[in-house]
C-alpha cells in the first residue's frame, strides 16, 4: 500500500485518572485533549472528585476492583493506540494499574509497543492532596518501569527523586549519588538537565520536566545557554512544516551543541515580535498579561537517542490554567500514538518524539491563550476547543492595538473580542509573517541604504564610490547625496501609488468604518507626501513638486507599487491588500527605529558632524527622520497593525490561505529591499556617467 493510499486511522487512546466534576481537569479535561487533537477518547476512572475553580470539596475512590473492571471492558473489546495516566489517589490504585497494565502489554505481545504517558500527580493547583505518601513508592519502583514518558512539573520531579534517594541512601547505607547530587529548586538550567536524565535512569524511555513553576529570566537563560554552547540562531527548525499551525505566531528558533556526548536542542518560542515598533508597543504596557522578561523552560530528555530538548516559551500570566498538566499529558498520548500510526505506514517522522512534544506545549500555549479566565470564582480552565477551530494563527484582541482611537471611531466593528484579553502577542498575525521572513525582515529595514545614513559625512558631496554596494555588503560608507535624492523622488512616486492603492481598497470596503478606515490611510499618504514636498525643497533643494516629479518611476517603484495595485484591483481581498502594504507601513516606523538606535551606537546625537552643525542637509536628513519617529507616524502605522490584526481576528486564515498571505508578505518585503538597491546603484551608476547638480553647484 502506498502512502497515499493509507487509511486514515483514528488513534484510541485510554486515560486512567480522576474525574473532576468542575471539568478543568481530570478525565473531562482528558477527553476534551482527546477530541481536539483528532483521537477517540476512552477513560478507566480512578477516583471521583467534589471539584470546582475554587478547590477540590471531596473525593470517593470506588473499589479498585471496579477500576480493573473497566480496564477490562475496554481493552477486551478496543485495541488502545495510547494510554495516558493521570491522578492515581493511593497505594492500591497505582498497583493495581501497573498489574492491568503489564497484562494487557502481556496479551497484545504481537503489536508494537504502545505509548504510556504518566502525569505524576500529586496535589491540585488548588492545594488539595491527590496522591498520598505511600503510592510515591509504588509509582517509582512499579510504573516508571513501565512509561514511556513521565511529565513531572518541579516539585513532582524533586518529590520522586528525593524519594528514589532516600531509599538508595537506605538500601546502601550510604548516598551513592555524591558528586552527581541532584540541588533542589531546579533554578538552573543545568540542574534541570541533570534532573530529567537522572530520571530516565529509573525506567521511562524519556522524561518532560516542566518548568511552569519555576519561570526563569529570560537573561540568565540567555547565559545558560551560552555556557552550555547554545547560541540563538535564526534560523528557522529544519521540519518546519511538521510544526503545528496553532504555533505559527510563535518565532522558532533551533540550535544544538553536545553535553556529555549528548546532543541539545534548544526549541524557542518566547519572542514577542521581531519588530523594534511592534516591540516598542509592547513596552508601552499593549499587551496585557505578559511577562516581557520570564519564560517557561521545560527540558525534555531522550534517553533512547540521548538527547535533551530545551523548549522556552514566553510566560503568559493567566489565572485560567487549572488542567494544564492533564491536557499536556493527553495531548502528548495523542501526539506519540498519531506518530506511531504513521510510522506504521510507512510515514516516517524525524524528531518524533520532539515533534509531539512541541504541539503538545503549543497547544496547551493555545489554550490558555484562549482559556475561560471567569469561568468561577476561582482560578478558570483552558479552552480545549482551541485546536478545533482550524486557523493559520492565533488572532489577538489584545486591547493596545484594538483599542486604538482611530479604530475606534472608523471601524467599532472590528472591536472583536476586546475586553476578553488574550495577554500574550499584541499582533500575531504580523509577528508570525515577520518571524517567517526575519532574515528578508532585517535585510529591508537594516538596509546598507539605511545603515550609510547613519555614518559620519553622509549626503556630503563628492563622494566617489568604487564599490557597487548591494543589500548583501556590510555599508560602513556614508550615504552619497545622489542616492538619498534620488530616493526621494521615487519616494514621491511611491507615496501616490499607495494613496491611490488605499482608495482602490476603500472601494471594496463593505462598510463605511472599513471604507473610512482605508481613505484615512489613503489621505495618510497625501500628508506625506505634502510633507515630502516641503522636506525637498526646503533641504534639498529643489525648487518645486516640478523637480520631484521630473524623475520618473524606477523599475523598483513600479514594481511594488504595481504588483500591489494588481492585487487590488483584481478584486483582491482587503487582508491580502493590506498585507502586502503593510512592509512599507511597518517597515519605515521599524527603520526609523533602527537608523535612530545606530546613531545612537555611533555616539552621535543627530546627522551633523562637530563642524557643520548648521548644515541644511543634516537637518533635512533630521527632519525625514523625525517623520517616521513622530507619534503621528507611529499611529498610523499601528492603527494599520491594528486594521489587520482585527480583520484577521473575524476571519481567521486557514493554513493555506496563511501560506498565500505569506507569500505576499514575502514579495513585499522584497520589493522593499529592491528600491533600497536600486537607489545605491543609482549613486555608483551616476558617479561615472552624469554630472549632478545640487544648489547650483557641485559634482561627483
Ligand atoms: C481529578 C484531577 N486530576 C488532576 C488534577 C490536577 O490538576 P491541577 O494541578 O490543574 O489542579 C485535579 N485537580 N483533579
Amino acid at each position: 500500500m502506498t502512502t497515499a493510499d493509507a487509511p486514515h486511522h483514528t488513534v484510541r487512546i485510554c486515560t486512567i485518572a480522576g474525574s473532576d466534576s468542575g471539568g478543568g481537569a481530570g478525565i473531562q479535561a482528558d477527553l476534551k485533549t482527546f477530541l481536539a487533537l483528532g483521537a477517540y477518547g476512552l477513560s478507566a476512572i480512578t477516583a471521583l472528585t467534589a471539584q470546582n475553580t475554587r478547590g477540590v470539596q471531596g473525593i470517593h475512590y470506588p473499589p479498585v476492583e471496579f477500576l480493573r473492571q473497566q480496564l477490562k471492558s475496554v481493552t477486551n473489546d478496543i485495541a488502545i493506540d495510547g494510554w495516558k495516566i493521570g491522578m492515581l489517589g493511593n497505594e492500591e490504585i497505582t498497583s493495581a494499574v501497573e498489574e492491568e497494565l503489564k497484562r494487557i502489554r502481556a496479551s497484545q505481545v504481537s503489536r508494537q509497543s504502545v505509548p504510556i504517558v504518566l502525569d505524576p500527580v500529586m496535589v491540585s493547583t488548588s492545594g488539595s492532596v491527590l496522591l498520598s505518601d505511600d503510592a510515591i513508592d509504588s509509582i517509582v519502583t512499579r510504573l516508571l518501569p513501565l512509561c514511556t514518558l513521565l511529565t513531572p512539573n518541579l516539585p513532582e520531579a524533586e518529590k520522586i527523586i528525593a524519594h528514589i534517594q532516600e531509599q538508595q541512601q537506605h538500601k546502601t547505607g550510604r548516598n551513592d549519588l555524591v558528586g552527581a547530587r541532584l540541588e533542589t529548586g531546579f533554578k538552573t538550567l543545568a540542574s534541570r538537565l541533570r534532573a530529567a536524565r537522572y530520571l530516565t535512569e529509573h525506567g521511562p524511555e524519556a522524561v518532560l520536566l516542566k518548568g511552569g513553576h519555576e519561570p526563569m529570566r529570560r537573561a540568565d537563560l540567555n547565559e545558560q545557554l551560552e555556557t552550555l554552547g547554545l547560541r540563538p540562531t535564526l534560523s528557522a527548525p529544519s521540519s518546519q512544516d511538521e510544526y503545528d499551525s496553532l504555533s505559527a505566531g510563535c518565532s522558532v528558533t533551533e540550535s544544538s551543541s553536545q553535553r556529555d556526548m549528548a546532543k541539545i536542542t534548544c526549541i524557542r518560542a518566547d519572542s514577542t515580535p521581531y519588530s523594534l515598533f511592534l516591540r516598542s508597543l509592547t513596552q508601552q504596557g499593549g499587551v496585557r498579561g505578559e511577562s516581557q522578561d520570564l519564560v517557561m523552560v521545560d527540558v525534555l530528555y531522550d534517553r533512547v537517542h540521548d538527547e535533551y530538548t530545551i523548549f522556552v516559551t514566553g510566560q503568559v500570566s493567566r489565572s485560567c490554567t487549572h488542567g494544564t498538566g492533564c491536557t499536556l499529558s493527553s495531548a502528548l498520548a495523542v501526539h506519540l500514538a498519531q506518530q506511531q500510526w504513521r510510522q506504521r505506514e510507512q510515514r516516517p517522522i524525524a524528531d518524533a518524539l520532539r515533534l509531539a512534544t512541541w504541539k503538545s506545549i503549543n497547544y496547551v500555549h493555545a489554550a490558555i491563550i484562549r482559556g475561560y479566565e471567569d469561568l468561577g470564582s476561582g482560578p478558570g480552565a483552558l479552552d480545549h476547543g482551541v485546536s478545533v477551530q482550524r486557523r493559520g494563527v492565533l488572532t489577538s484582541t489584545a486591547p493596545g492595538l484594538l483599542e486604538h482611537e482611530d479604530l475606534h471611531e472608523c471601524s467599532a466593528t472590528l472591536q472583536v473580542e476586546v475586553g476578553k484579553s488574550l495577554g500574550q502577542d499584541p499582533a500575531p498575525f504580523t509577528t508570525s509573517l515577520l518571524s517567517r521572513s526575519l532574515p528578508l525582515w532585517n535585510r529591508y529595514i537594516g538596509h546598507p541604504f539605511v545603515l550609510a545614513l547613519a555614518q559620519p559625512g553622509a549626503l556630503r558631496e563628492g563622494q566617489n564610490r568604487t564599490t557597487v554596494l548591494t543589500s548583501n555588503t556590510i555599508q560602513r560608507l556614508p550615504l552619497p547625496l545622489q542616492s538619498f535624492l534620488y530616493y526621494l523622488k521615487q519616494d514621491y512616486h511611491f507615496l501616490l501609488a499607495f494613496s491611490k492603492v488605499y482608495s482602490l481598497a476603500s472601494s471594496l470596503s463593505r462598510d463605511f468604518q472599513l471604507a473610512g478606515f482605508f481613505n484615512t490611510l489613503s489621505k495618510s499618504m497625501a500628508l506625506e507626501a505634502a510633507e515630502h514636498v516641503s522636506l525637498c525643497t526646503t533641504y534639498f533643494g529643489m525648487t518645486s513638486v516640478v523637480d520631484l516629479d521630473k524623475e520618473e518611476e524606477g523599475t523598483a517603484v513600479i514594481a511594488y507599487t504595481r504588483y500591489v495595485m494588481d492585487l487590488a484591483r483584481g478584486g483582491g481581498d482587503l487582508i491580502t491588500i493590506l498585507t502586502a502594504t503593510m512592509p512599507c507601513l511597518l517597515g519605515y516606523a521599524d527603520m526609523a527605529l533602527l537608523l535612530q538606535n545606530e546613531l545612537t551606537r555611533l555616539g552621535r546625537s543627530s546627522f551633523a558632524s562637530e563642524n557643520s552643525a548648521s548644515d541644511p542637509l543634516d537637518r533635512g536628513l533630521r527632519v525625514w527622520l523625525d517623520g517616521y519617529l513622530s507619534e503621528e507616524y507611529r499611529n498610523t502605522a499601528q492603527a494599520g497593525v491594528a486594521l489587520l490584526e482585527g480583520m484577521i481576528a473575524r476571519d481567521p486564515p486557514s493554513p493555506l490561505k496563511m501560506e498565500r498571505l505569506q507569500a505576499v508578505w514575502n514579495k513585499a518585503v522584497g520589493l522593499e529591499i529592491a528600491l533600497w538597491d536600486e537607489c545605491l546603484q543609482f549613486s555608483d551608476f551616476q558617479s561615472t556617467t552624469k554630472t549632478h547638480s545640487y544648489m547650483g553647484g557641485g559634482s561627483s
